[in-house]
């Protein structure tokens, strides 16, 4: 994060895929990513736009999450920066409530592939429900600024999608895998309620023939090997699979706390329109349509942003809360 009225942002940081820009008191957000498996680049990146607090003999960086702790060694060897370590669920949820309320588009709902805004009221923000899916999830009952409760997680999450898709499709990558993902057809691997039924619904309880009865259950009773399969059709199971259960978890943790609103977060998203339909889905299904996911822009950026503003912790936040003016892509 850079503070520089001068530069273009283009100037400041040449352009980074889907990453994203704000301009801040007087200065600008930039939102950069960079994959576990680069942190080379990301060493070259920092140190090429010298982004540490202090100087070289006493160069400080905020950063969350388990890198913060995996990679400080590194950090100090390669860039002489010292790695300040900030609570993932602090960051995450700091993150959260600053987006929510500084960002005037920030969430959105979902539903068969349309997008449309949610006005947050910042007078009834609370208590809201933080799903967070990164490699695992990670759902917290958010109070208020600072307050909240990790009231629960699923270790099947984005990690496993990824994982469990690399292995069964020999895919290279997670947006080739994506990608794949929007060619499949489920139904030649899943096993429907048709299936099961003989072609018929089971209105009485509530589903129609093309509902999912068993992920992958199709593989049961077919002679038929991986290679049979078409990793499209199995990248699109596996999706459902983890989207659904994300989805369905999550209501079942808001009845249980009595919370109304869902926000998901985290990388696993990517503003993916089947992921987020499908956890939409299974949100209006189980709460019969009394309930909605949300999802927020700045997906997988809540804990770097947390971490961010713990470097001054009230005075920015504060700050920033009232004075951002909204102009990024
Ligand atoms: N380009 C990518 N490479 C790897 N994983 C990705 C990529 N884009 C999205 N993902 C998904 O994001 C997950 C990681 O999410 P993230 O919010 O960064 O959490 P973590 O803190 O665990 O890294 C991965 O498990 C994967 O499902
Ligand atoms: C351990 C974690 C908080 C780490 O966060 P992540 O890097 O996955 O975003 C997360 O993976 C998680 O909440 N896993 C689920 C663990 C569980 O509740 O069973």
């Amino acid at each position: 994060m850079v503070n520089d009225k001068n530069k273009s942002t283009e100037e400041s940081f040449g352009v980074f895929n889907d990453n994203r820009s704000f301009p801040i008191l007087g200065g600008w957000l930039h939102f950069v990513k960079f994959e576990t498996a680069k942190i080379n680049e990301c060493f070259e990146f920092v140190h090429s736009k010298q982004l540490y607090r202090g100087d070289n003999a006493n160069a400080v960086i905020k950063a969350t999450g388990g890198g913060a702790y995996k990679f400080a060694d590194l950090f100090k060897e390669k860039l002489g920066v010292v790695i300040e370590k900030e609570d993932e669920m602090d960051c995450l949820v700091a993150g959260a409530n600053f987006l929510l309320k500084a960002i005037r588009h920030e969430a959105f709902t979902h539903k068969e592939g349309l997008k449309e805004f949610v006005q947050i009221n910042h007078n009834d923000m609370y208590p809201y429900l933080l799903v967070n899916i990164g490699s695992g999830v990670s759902m917290i009952k958010v109070d208020g600024d600072g307050k909240f409760q990790r009231v629960s997680g699923t270790n099947v999450g984005g990690g496993t999608y990824w994982g469990l898709g690399r292995l069964l499709t020999k895919c290279k990558s997670f947006d080739e895998l994506l990608e794949l993902s929007k060619m499949g057809d489920n139904s030649a691997i899943d096993m429907l309620v048709g299936d099961i039924y003989g072609g018929l619904d089971y209105s009485k309880i509530g589903l129609t023939a093309s509902t999912i009865a068993s992920s992958f259950g199709k593989a049961i009773s077919e002679n038929k090997e991986i290679e049979d399969y078409r990793p499209e059709d199995i990248s699109l199971s596996l999706l459902s699979m983890i989207s659904y259960n994300i989805g369905q978890i999550s209501y079942l943790i808001a009845l249980q706390y009595g919370i109304k609103r869902i926000f998901f977060g985290g990388f696993f998203i990517r503003g993916h329109a089947f992921t987020m339909d499908t956890v939409s889905f299974a949100i209006r299904f189980w709460s019969k349509g009394g309930a909605q996911a949300m999802f927020l822009r700045h997906e997988g950026f809540l804990g770097a942003l947390g971490a961010f503003m713990s470097y001054e912790k009230h005075v920015l936040y504060d700050l920033m809360v009232d004075q951002l003016v909204e102009t990024g892509k």
